[in-house]
């Protein structure tokens, strides 16, 4: 496996009363084993398709095809999409730099990002715009926008050749509009939700682009799933039990994931928006909390280690010991201060700076899981993706809640578009 799961420090039987009790825990797990069980038995009917895209490699040769137009075409790829449409693909992306075109997000809809993206030579950019529902309207905007800046900026590519969509199948905004342009449109799946959608086009396409090895991505989740699927002690049957112990027992009203890997803070976020949309309903979830370390140790960690008691620490460490530039023993003068540095790399550094803060959580009594991975690569992040979807899969199933809705952020769509009107028809009224 990519990973290796170490809950010891989450039990009052090792950290005391701030942990949890096995008993409760274990009939959680139990439960949430049985629920897997009944999910995994839909493999294969459509029914669970999630589960089914892990060994799925027959999409691909029509994806590494289209990656291969992008990559010969185009020096920058803006990719428009938010929340579900975006986050995983942003999460692969960031984890190494292989080759390929510039990819750039533009996952937050804001007027100055895309002005400076559109600013730069259009000539060589390609677009790709990724909505699901086909409507959203951050996303639909910025459609509009790319495509009226692009019109006479291609350098004679036609607007077929310089954007692709991907949205789902029926009539849609985004739909209608790629066909009024004559825009390629590529089916998102129906049956997979965008939180969960990075294994599907969403997240391969674009990561294919940059080179990044999406077969092992799957490879990883598969191994995750499969062993999950045999095993009700596997680490995310045992998570969604701790989880959901802790917030039972405990009052725990935050889980906190922290990586000690920039490279896996986009990773966070895309667990914050799988956590928090899947599980935050009918008064029920707990608050996903993105941090990194070790820079958050500067900034997070007092309030973590003698605030409130209602957090879950999950630290993903990876063992970077050996990694980066030595500090020399020459360079530190022979300070006797900065002994404890001599002749270490900055990796050793940061190695120890992680341990050191799962020990003090720990010491606090505060409940800690570590995650371990040997590196960060695609088939580690596809294992990590995998992993955190499956344990709030089941973490909701024993909350009662639906996984797969998000039904009441169609609220402050409704009075955004409500606004948009009103403001239209007060310009309007003013003018006239
Ligand atoms: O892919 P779409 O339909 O544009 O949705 C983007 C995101 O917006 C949400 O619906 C929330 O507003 C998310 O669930 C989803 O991932």
């Amino acid at each position: 496996m990519g990973y290796e799961h170490n809950v010891d420090a989450c039990f009052a039987d090792r950290i005391g009363p701030g942990g949890i009790a096995r008993a409760g825990f274990e009939r959680l797990r139990a439960e949430a084993g049985d629920a897997l069980g009944r999910l995994a038995a839909l493999q294969g009917s459509g029914r669970m398709a999630l589960f089914d895209l892990p060994a799925t490699r027959a999409d691909l040769p029509v994806l590494q095809a289209e990656a291969a137009r992008f990559r010969a075409d185009f020096d920058r790829v803006i990719v428009l999409g938010t929340g579900g449409s975006s986050l995983g693909a942003m999460a692969l992306t960031a984890i190494g730099v292989p080759d390929g075109p510039e990819l750039i997000f533009l996952d937050n809809f804001e007027p100055y990002g895309l002005d400076r993206a559109l600013a730069g030579d259009l000539s060589r950019t390609g677009f790709i715009a990724i909505s699901k529902s086909g409507g959203t309207a951050e996303t639909v905007a910025q459609f509009l926008a790319c495509i009226a800046a692009a019109e006479g900026r291609t350098g004679g590519r036609s607007m077929s050749r310089t954007f692709l969509c991907i949205a789902g199948p029926g009539d849609s905004p985004m739909r209608r509009i790629a066909r009024t342009h004559a825009i390629p449109v590529m089916d998102h799946p129906p049956e997979i939700g965008g939180r969960y959608s990075v294994f599907t086009l969403v997240g391969m396409l674009p990561g294919l682009i940059g080179g990044y090895d999406v077969a092992a991505l799957r490879a990883g989740a598969a191994e995750v799933l499969s062993q999950a699927i045999g095993d009700p002690r596997s680490p995310p049957v045992v998570g969604a039990a701790l989880q959901v112990a802790a917030a039972q027992q405990r009052g725990i009203r935050a889980s906190v994931l922290m990586p000690y890997e920039s490279r896996l803070d986009q990773f966070s976020r895309w667990f914050c928006q799988l956590w928090a949309e899947s599980l935050g309903k009918d008064g029920m979830g707990t608050l996903p909390v993105r941090a990194l370390g070790p820079v958050d140790q500067h900034s997070q960690l007092q309030l973590y280690l003698e605030g409130p008691p209602d957090k879950l620490f999950t630290l993903i460490l990876s063992d970077q010991r050996g990694q980066g530039p030595v500090i020399s023993p020459q360079a530190t003068g022979g300070d006797p201060a900065l002994a404890y540095l001599a002749g270490h790399t900055l990796g050793d550094v940061a190695e120890a700076e992680g341990r050191a803060t799962a020990a003090t959580l720990i010491a606090r009594g505060r409940p800690t899981r570590v995650i371990r991975i040997e590196r960060v690569d695609e088939f580690t992040l596809g294992s990590l993706f995998m992993h955190f979807m499956v344990e709030t899969i089941l973490a909701a199933h024993l909350m009662a809640v639906d996984p797969f809705d998000q039904p009441a952020v169609e609220e402050g769509k409704k009075r955004t578009r409500d606004y948009l009107l009103q403001a239209q028809a007060e310009r309007e009224r003013d003018a006239g």
